[in-house]
């Protein structure tokens, strides 16, 4: 969002022994971790919406955000799949999640996430109203990074056949050139 709106950040990833350091002061312990004017706030739902707010990726209107959130809802229905997954640490268990993963799971998500973005334009621009929203982006963000990592992939890997409007969606954000020009300067880091 802040690329988008071409607002000055600062991207701070941590390394293994800062992120140790960072844990032992008082704090969150957790990441990430918004800093405005010397403020801080965790929890990256909050940060987001707050960021969405503050840099216009909510429509103006009521009916208009609730569409927002709903899209919200929708890619969050993915987290118990995630968490299964990120929690199990005997590697076979990790592999019988992921074929699972692969052969059902993510399709009916994906089902859902594409029967919204049709309600707007008939799926051909974003999925609420006529401009980015943070809807698009987490959906984005959840096909681009997400399932890829849960699959062991490379990010923007996913195969889409299946569902040729997300594919198109997926290709009309990427070309947005504020977004292109982040993924390709972007830091490599596992988070
Ligand atoms: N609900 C939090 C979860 C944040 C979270 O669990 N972050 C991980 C890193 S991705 C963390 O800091 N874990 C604490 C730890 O490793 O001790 C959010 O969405 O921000």
């Amino acid at each position: 969002m802040f690329e988008l709106a071409s607002v000055e950040y600062e991207d701070k990833r941590v390394s293994e022994e800062e992120w140790a350091d960072m844990k032992a002061k008082p704090g969150f312990g957790q990441l990430p971790v918004l800093e405005i004017d010397g403020k801080e706030i965790p929890q990256s739902r909050a940060i987001y919406r707050y960021v969405a707010r503050k840099h216009g990726f909510y429509p103006s209107d009521d009916w208009g955000h609730a569409l927002v959130e709903v899209v919200l809802e929708t890619v969050r229905d993915f987290d118990p799949e995630v968490s299964r997954f990120f929690s199990q640490t005997d590697s076979t268990k990790r592999e019988e999640i992921r074929k699972e993963f692969i052969d059902k799971g993510s399709n009916k998500y994906l089902d859902n996430i594409e029967k919204l973005l049709k309600n707007t334009n008939g799926g051909t621009g974003w999925f609420v109203g006529e401009k980015i929203s943070l809807a698009d982006i987490l959906v984005f963000y959840l096909i681009y990074d997400v399932i890829p990592s849960l699959l062991g992939k490379e990010p923007g890997t996913f195969d889409l056949s299946n569902h040729e409007l997300l594919h198109a969606f997926m290709k009309r954000f990427k070309s947005e050139p504020k977004i292109s020009s982040w993924l390709g300067k972007r830091p490599k880091t596992p988070f």
